[in-house]
Formats: structure tokens, sequence, C-alpha cells
């Protein structure tokens, strides 16, 4: 069996497991082939004290080799069936070992172990088998216990063959790679058995994850979390770095083995990194504005970073901890919508004049040396504000001017977010889902692939997320992590106490906006509390003057409603109309004359909604079990991840039923009522 226990340092070791526990010592090294040497050297003096028992009662003689050689051969018989679950050649050599071992027994019992030539047999016969057995062991074990596989556990979860390299230990967390047999499995097939893995070493559900390996497919990576440390969040402890630069790591949460969860916007050049927009996404209550919060605070705390928030939803809801920062505000729909039409006007200014100091992007530098701070456009409720061509050409220019925009909304459906505003979105952050599909809009297929899971969360565990970005290592973006748990009070602290290094506003930056204008209280209504941190005489007096009044005017730029529920989200394809009126669907098709060729037509991959339809269409007349290997990929046309999780999805819904075997389903039974 297999128990857990903590060290107290946090080091998790995981006793009765042999590949939890690195064994150093030759004891330990020892230990493993005990058995078999001991076995042999205690079956001379076992037999000797059998025969001697015997002889002294001639007459029971022939009852006692009669019941030792019945005895031994159930015992043999008992090995084979006992071992079917191994491999082959463990379960013949066992028996083998067993059927020899009873045989000498018996015999040293009638005649006596010292006579030839079972001392002889016994001596070099018995030192054999038992060699044989440590050379098994030790290369089973790859020379000592650092990195054997567990091929009983592989077997269990009915995936022999599979093997596990050596495994790294960290505090809650065990990872290493996996060999998995050429041809045989990939690693599809062992995530598939996760909770299998986990359930078999006594984990809670979730705590094996399997990752593809990109370069080798005949490679994965194992990661077990044993202790879910998400389910209590951490409490949060103020910034993490004071008066550091934007360039520094944002930290808002930790993962599951408690790793601090490190972002980065602005792009490095010396590591490679890019600089990088933001996708934020989740369902109501799943923590969105608390992460937010945090990584607001982290920017407001920072010595070169500007921080603009357009909240055109929730009015002073969500942004009114920012009270006293250098954040600016924009709390009304229309003008936030003006600030986006501003933006592009805003970005080849930067951009311009970041080349004319000869950089192609935003460096340190850009502030160190002449004050242009990194500016991070921060858009709640984002679907609002994203139609049309403005916001694509926003999104592809705006990193090269130093600008990360951060979007965030409930779902990212390709009406709410068209494919190239996504397309520039580098860093994904998604929070509990509804259901698999919103997970999709947003995380790649390899990390859901992966074990990412954000739809068994919901919103039953707020500020739960997973993060794929720039800068962090692919294997982390399946890693679930929290954001930490923080009171509104903590953070409008934090930021009275060191929102001091956070400069001002970028003055032209600014002035293009017209954030003195467009900012929160600024004008229409009369609140003081979010104050535009900008020094008038520095902003360009003709851009103060501008007419506020007439900016308010021009909204039908926008032509939707603010009140309609499809404002913001792109249109439909207009329907085809087809003159099919003289088609008949059900005429046969004519046949093909002799000689002609066949034509390969292009395959049209189908919509979404016609890919799902054709699955339903096709399970409904499924009577067997079935799984994603089943579904013919020319009804979806993707590939087989798809099939998993859609066929996982319908489940969750109740649409189908999940069958006996992990990653099986068959179609729902549909039960008759008793007359
Ligand atoms: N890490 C966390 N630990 C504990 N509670 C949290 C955490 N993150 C968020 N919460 C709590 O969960 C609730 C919902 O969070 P939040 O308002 O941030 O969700 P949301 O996604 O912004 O929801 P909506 O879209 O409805 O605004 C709040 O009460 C918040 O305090």
């Amino acid at each position: 069996m297999v128990s857990k226990r903590n060290n107290g340092e946090g080091d998790l070791a995981v006793a009765d497991a042999a590949y939890f526990v690195p064994k150093k010592h030759w004891g330990s090294r020892l230990a493993p082939y005990a058995s078999e040497w001991g076995g042999w050297l205690t079956s001379w003096p076992t037999a000797a004290l059998s025969h001697v028992w015997m002889t002294g009662t001639p007459e029971a003689l022939p009852w006692a080799s009669a019941g030792l050689t019945l005895l031994g051969t159930g015992v043999t018989a008992l090995t084979w069936y006992c071992a079917r679950a191994r491999a082959a050649v463990v379960r013949r050599f066992a028996t083998a070992t067993a059927g020899i071992t009873a045989a000498w027994t018996t015999a040293a019992t009638i005649q006596g172990p010292w006579e030839s030539p079972l001392f002889q047999l016994w001596a070099f016969g018995g030192a054999g088998v038992a060699l044989s057995w440590s050379i098994f062991k030790a290369l089973k074990r790859g020379g000592d216990s650092e990195g054997g596989s567990d091929s009983r556990l592989w077997e269990k979860v009915k995936l022999a063959g599979v093997k596990t390299g050596p495994l790294a230990v960290e505090p809650n967390k065990v990872s290493g790679p996996l060999q998995l047999p050429p041809g045989e499995l990939d690693a599809q097939d062992v995530q598939k058995k996760a909770d299998l893995i986990a359930g078999y070493l006594g984990l809670r559900k979730g705590a094996v994850r399997i990752a593809e390996n990109p370069e080798d497919a005949s490679q994965a990576e194992m990661t077990i979390v044993p202790r879910d440390v998400l389910r209590e969040s951490m409490d949060w402890e103020g910034p993490s770095n004071p008066g550091g630069s934007i360039t520094d790591p944002i930290v808002f949460g930790v993962y599951e083995d408690t790793e601090p969860v490190r972002m980065w916007l602005p792009g490095d050049k010396a590591t490679g990194r890019n600089a990088s927009h933001v996708q934020i996404n989740g369902m109501n209550g799943s923590g969105k504005s608390q992460g937010f919060k945090e990584i607001a605070t982290e920017l407001l705390t920072r010595r070169d970073v500007n921080l603009v928030v357009l909240d055109p939803s929730k009015g002073d809801q969500t942004v009114a901890f920012l009270k006293g920062s250098r954040a600016v505000t924009v709390t009304n729909l229309a003008k936030c919508r003006k600030l986006v039409k501003k933006l592009p006007a805003a970005i080849t200014e930067r951009a311009s004049q970041l080349g004319q100091w000869g950089y192609d992007e935003w460096v340190p530098e850009a502030f160190t040396q002449h004050g242009m701070p990194y500016l991070v456009i921060w858009v709640e409720e984002a679907s609002k504000l994203l139609g049309g061509d403005t916001f694509t050409t926003i999104a592809q220019e705006a990193r090269s001017a130093g600008i990360s925009l951060v979007l965030s909304q409930q779902r990212s459906t390709f009406r709410q977010m068209s494919t190239d505003v996504r397309a520039q979105l580098g860093t994904v952050l998604c929070f509990g889902v509804n259901q698999p599909e919103d997970a999709g809009f947003s995380l790649s297929d390899e990390t859901l692939d992966a074990g990412a899971a954000p739809w068994r969360w919901k919103n039953r565990l707020p500020g739960a997320f997973y993060l794929e970005a720039p800068g962090i290592e692919e294997a982390r973006f399946a890693t679930p992590a929290r954001t930490f748990r923080a009171k509104d009070t903590q953070l409008t602290a934090d930021i009275a106490e060191h929102g001091h290094h956070a400069p001002e506003m970028w003055a032209p930056t600014a002035a293009t906006l017209t954030l003195a204008k467009l900012a929160q209280g600024a004008e229409d209504d009369g609140k003081e509390d979010n104050v535009v941190p900008l020094h008038p005489d520095e902003v360009p007096e003709e851009d103060l003057l501008e007419d506020f009044e007439d900016s308010l005017d021009d909204e039908d730029d926008f032509e939707d409603d603010p009140d309609d529920p499809e404002a913001g989200l792109m249109p439909l394809p207009p329907e085809v109309e087809t003159d099919l009126d003289d088609v008949d669907p059900d005429a046969e098709l004519p046949e093909l004359e002799a000689g002609t060729a066949a034509i390969d037509l292009p395959q049209i991959k189908p919509s979404l909604a016609q890919a799902r339809a054709a699955v339903a269409d096709w399970i409904a007349r499924q009577t067997g079990v079935f799984g994603p290997k089943d579904v013919p990929q020319e009804l979806h046309g993707r590939d087989r991840s798809w099939a998993s999780r859609e066929l996982s999805a319908l489940a969750e819904q109740g649409r189908i039923e999940r069958a006996d075997d992990p990653g099986t389903y068959r179609a729902r039974t549909t039960r008759g009522h008793a007359a």
C-alpha cells in the first residue's frame, strides 16, 4: 500500500513506492536482493531439520514424502496463477524457482541435504537461481533504485511496456520522463489512464498529469502532485518587488507545487522572450477580478510602467480599490470606445519615438534614459470594445510601441474575438469555465491534452487558473495555479505604501489619449476619487483643449447599441443562397465511366457546429462501447484530442454515458416506462 507523509518541511516521501524514495546507503541498496539469498541460505538447514525429524519417525516418511510432493506441486501451481498479472518472463522464472525449490526440498528431506548430489545442487544450483534473481532485479532497477521502472504499476493500468525514467522529487511534486513502447503506445494512451494511475498510487483524481514530449512521440513527461494545495488559497503577502522594473516577473499566485506564478509582459531579446498581450477568460465568479487586482497592485508598485483600466461594465465595482493610485480608470462605455479609437495614434507616436531613440521595441532604457514607461491597457468585458478592424490593428501594432493589452471576458468565442486579434494574444490566463468548449477558445490543444481541465472548477474554486505565457516553460502550462487571497483594503494599503515608485503617466501618451478628459471622475460625474496623475504643464495645451463634447458626440462611430446583447460581437457570415430547386437530393449519382480517374477533391474542414452535429448523429447510431479513436475523423476534420474532449463534454452534459473502461462511452440507454 502506498502511504504519504510530509517531513514537516514540505518534502514529500511516499513510503513503499520504491521510486519515490532514492536509496543511497549500502543497506538500502542491498535490501532488495536479500530475499533470494536469505531463502537460499535457510533452505539447507530447513531441509536438514526436516530430514532429522522425519527419519526419527520412519513410519511417517512415506506420508511425508507424498505430502511434500503434493505441497510442492501446489505451491508451484499457485505461483504460476498468482504471477499471471506479471510479465511473461517473470511468471516463468518465479514458477521455475518454486518448482525447483519444492523438488529439492522434498528430495533433501527424504535423503538428507548433505548427500551427494543434493548438497552440490543446493550449493551451485541454488546459488545460481538466487544470483539470477539478483541480476534480473538489478537490470530492472538500472543498477540501483534510482530511476527504476515500476512495471507493476504499468501492468496494473494496462500499459505494460511503459518505463519510468529518473524521477525528480521536489516539495509536493514528483516528475520524470516515461519511455513508451515505440509503435505500441503514445502519450495520449497514457493521458487517458492518468486518473487510474493516481488511484493505484492512492492519490486524488487529477494528481497525475502526462504531457507529450514534442520532440519524441515515444516519450512523455509524468508529473505527480500528491497534495492539492489549491484547495486553500495562500494569503497575499504584499507586492513581490516594490520599486522593481516591469521587466521583473509579475507574481500573483502559486502553482499547485507551491512554485510562485511568474508572468512577464515586455519582451527580452537576451532570452528570446516576446512582448505579450494577455487574454483572460473565466466564468462568472471564477476569480478574474481578483486576479486583475493583484496584477494591478504589482504593476502600480513598479518604477517603469503605467496602467490604464477600461471597465465599461461594472463601473466603480472593480476599480474602487485603485483609489489614490497612479492608474487611470475609464468606466463609461462611450469614453472607453473613444479611448480605443485614439489608441492607434498613441501607438504610432510611441513607436516612432522609440525608433528615434534607436529601439525597435520598448526596453528599460526607454524609461531610464528617456522617461517613457511601459504601458498596460487593461480592458474588462473586452467584447464590448473589440469589434471592428481598429482593434485588430491595435493588437498587431501595440507591442512594438511598449504597450501590452490585457483583454478580460468570460468567453472568447469566435464571435467575441476575431481570430486576428486572438492570434496576437501570446499570454492566456484561463480561470474556471463552464464547459470544455470554453477552455478550447483560450488554452492550446497541447495544454488541454496534457490534463488542463478548468471546467472541473467552474466557479467553485475561485482564483484557480492555468497560464500559458512567454517565458514560462511549456511543461508548466497544464499546471494549475491559484491567485492569492487578498482583501481590497490590503491591496489599497499596499498601493498607498509603495505606489510612490510608480511613474506618472507619460505625458505625450496621456495627451494623445486625452486621458485628462476620459478618466473616471474627471468631468462628467463630478467625483474626485480617481485623479489622472498628470502634471498639467507637461501636457501640450492644444491636446488639453481638445473638445471633449465633440468626442462624446461622435458615438455613432460605433454602430451598435450599448444595450444590444449582440453589441461588439462579430457578425455571422452571410447565408449563402444556392439555386438548388431543380436538384433531386435523393437521385442516384451517375456511375463513373470506365477508365475515369477518381479525383481527390480537397476536403473542407467542417465548422465546429457541423462537426458536433455529425458526431452526435454518429453517436446516435452506435450500439456498443466506443472511444475517441472510433469516431471517424472525416466527420469532424479535427485530431483525436478534439474527439476525446468532445466525448468527455457530452458525457459531462449527460448526453452519453461513460463505459467501464476510462475514455470509453456508450450512447445513452433510453429506458421504457413500465406500463
Ligand atoms: N484566490 C482566491 N481565493 C479565495 N477566494 C477568491 C480567490 N479569488 C477570488 N475569490 C473570491 O471569489 C469571488 C469571485 O471572484 P471575482 O469577483 O474575482 O470573480 P470574477 O470572475 O471577476 O466574477 P465576475 O465575472 O462575476 O465579475 C469573490 O468573492 C472573491 O473574493
